[in-house]
């Protein structure tokens, strides 16, 4: 990199944290949207911890999503997946990269939106399924047309990761080109007014 697109890149980094100006930054969107892995990569950028919270859920019980539905199913999952999340978010800040369905349970979506600054990844239906596709451990996708149900979720849940406060589209590019769209989300969001992390509840 020439000096001029490395000072271009800092100036970057630092606008986007000034922006997010000491709140949690959660990423939502549906699976295969790049969550997990581009939200560890924004962390890095912003020099803030990073945290999954499927990584985080596995830890406490134990046990892996799949189990986790298998032994006690998707209601069980979910209030779980609700306490994590007041604690991480408690915890801030942090970049928060949620399971796809977190911000679609109501009370989760409360907690992410009153604890800082939410963002959809936000991917087409072909992108997602050849990413999803290469793996199993997806429990809701272990149906006879995952790509259909891969579909249904979009249309259900498309409208509802809409209220996150930013987008950001997920498509093939490289993935510190996807860091930097993010970032340039970040960097545009206000300042004033918002509450920061030990605001919240
Ligand atoms: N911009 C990208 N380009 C190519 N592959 C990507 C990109 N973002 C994510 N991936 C890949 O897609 C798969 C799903 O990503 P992941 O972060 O696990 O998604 P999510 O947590 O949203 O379900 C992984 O194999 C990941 O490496
Ligand atoms: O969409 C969902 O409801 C889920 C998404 C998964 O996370 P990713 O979105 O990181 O794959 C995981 O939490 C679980 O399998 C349920
Ligand atoms: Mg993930």
């Amino acid at each position: 990199m020439n000096e001029v697109a490395s000072i271009a890149e800092q100036s970057l980094k630092q606008r986007a944290s000034a922006a997010l100006g000491g709140r949690n930054l959660t990423l939502v969107g549906l699976m295969g949207a790049g969550k997990s892995v581009i939200g560890k990569l924004v962390a890095q950028a912003l020099n803030v911890p990073f945290v999954d919270t499927d990584a985080e859920i596995e830890k406490v019980s134990r046990m892996t999503i799949s189990e986790l539905f298998a032994s006690y199913g998707e209601t069980e999952f979910r209030a779980l997946e609700t306490r994590v999340i007041e604690r991480l978010l408690k915890q801030g800040p942090r970049v928060v990269s949620t399971g796809g369905g977190a911000f679609i349970n109501e009370a989760t979506r409360a907690q992410i939106k009153a604890g800082g600054v939410s963002l959809w990844l936000k991917a087409d239906l072909d992108v997602l399924w050849e990413r999803v596709n290469r793996r199993d451990h997806r429990p809701l996708l272990k149906t006879e047309n995952p790509k259909q149900t891969l579909e249904n979720l979009m249309i259900q849940r498309y409208p509802i990761y809409a209220e996150a406060d930013l987008t950001v589209l997920s498509h093939n590019v490289r993935k510190d080109v996807m860091v930097n769209e993010v970032l340039k989300a970040l960097a545009g969001l206000p300042k004033a007014g918002l509450a920061k992390t030990g605001d919240m509840p």
